[in-house]
């Protein structure tokens, strides 16, 4: 068995098509929808992302507005440029790129952004909402990833509904709100959580019809950890070594190729989860604005 693709570009692709049709029915009605980013520091990977995240919009409509502050900015730089995003007219929702240098309360930042501005989600108010399972007075942003793996999974037709899903991995953006998302009514997945201290992770993985890998050690998940037919999303990047004769550097997901022969199916690493996150960053945005148009 050769297992089949969940392709995160053409995918991201079809979601932009049906965001640039409703960025247009914004802009007509005068609420053209703006996206700030707050970068901090000089971090090479960082800055590639946000200028993806630009690109994006540039592609479907949406403005961008940048904010950028050195590496040796303060907790209160930080805090002013997050208020200065709050303030901004232009921008209908923006994001604190993560991780921020050492020294800044990333916490205490992701508190400080407006949540009816939280294009990623992650304001406590967001997750609470989350936790909740319902959508607020405005529509309730979700954390970037578990939205596009979720929107990944139900766009190529693999069912959630009665699914056991291992998700490995706790962390802010990936692992804890995604097993929050996937056990909402409606959705209806049943989620083992695992982390670096669950024993014997190999077997709670077997169990499972969905594997979603998110901890950033390349190769983790191995092919005989995996149920045949499964479907296993890759969520991790590692940088790995240049490729030779190029200045391209391979990256390398969490999950081992090899698994390839036993899944049903497997989302790459290019282009598998990270093309899903950046198009529902731009949902995101897009919900926001029309939100902020309803009485
Ligand atoms: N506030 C905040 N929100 C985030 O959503 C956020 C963040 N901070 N900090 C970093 C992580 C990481 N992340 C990725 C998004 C897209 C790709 C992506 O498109 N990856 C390409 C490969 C791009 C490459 O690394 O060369 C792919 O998988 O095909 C990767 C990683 C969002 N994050
Ligand atoms: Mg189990």
């Amino acid at each position: 068995m050769t297992a089949r693709v969940l392709d995160g570009v053409a995918t991201a692709a079809a979601v932009k098509d049906e965001l640039r049709a409703r960025v247009a029915a914004l802009r007509e009605r005068g609420a053209a929808p703006g996206l700030g980013t707050l970068l901090v520091g000089d971090d090479p990977a960082s800055a590639s992302y946000v200028r993806g995240k630009h690109r994006d919009c540039a592609e479907v409509g949406i403005a961008s507005i940048e904010a950028t502050l050195p590496a040796d900015a303060s907790q209160a730089d930080v805090a002013a440029a997050i208020a200065a995003l709050n303030a901004d007219p232009r921008v209908t929702g923006f994001l604190v790129q993560l991780p921020l240098p050492p020294g800044i309360d990333e916490r205490a930042c992701l508190e400080l952004v407006d949540p009816a501005k939280d294009a990623d989600g992650l304001h406590p108010t967001n997750l609470g909402r989350l936790v909740l399972g319902v959508d607020g007075p405005i529509a309730s942003p979700l954390p970037c990833t578990p939205a596009g793996i979720v929107e990944l999974l139900a766009r190529h037709g693999v069912p959630l509904e009665g699914a056991h899903v291992a998700v490995i991995g706790r962390g802010l953006t990936v692992g804890r709100p995604l097993g929050l998302l996937l056990t909402r009514r409606g959705i209806d997945a049943t989620v083992t959580l695992c982390h670096s201290r669950t024993p014997d992770l190999a077997a709670r993985v077997r169990e499972a019809d969905v594997v979603v890998a998110a901890v950033g050690r390349p190769g983790l998940v191995r092919a005989d950890w995996v149920r045949p037919g499964a479907a296993v999303l890759d969520v991790g990047i590692t940088r790995g070594p240049s490729v030779p004769g190029s200045s391209k550097v391979r990256l390398l997901g969490d999950v081992d190729p090899a698994v390839d022969a036993v899944a049903g199916w497997r989302s790459p690493v290019p282009g598998g989860v990270g093309p899903m996150t950046r198009v529902m960053l731009l949902a995101n945005v897009v919900a926001m604005a029309e939100a902020a148009l309803r009485p």
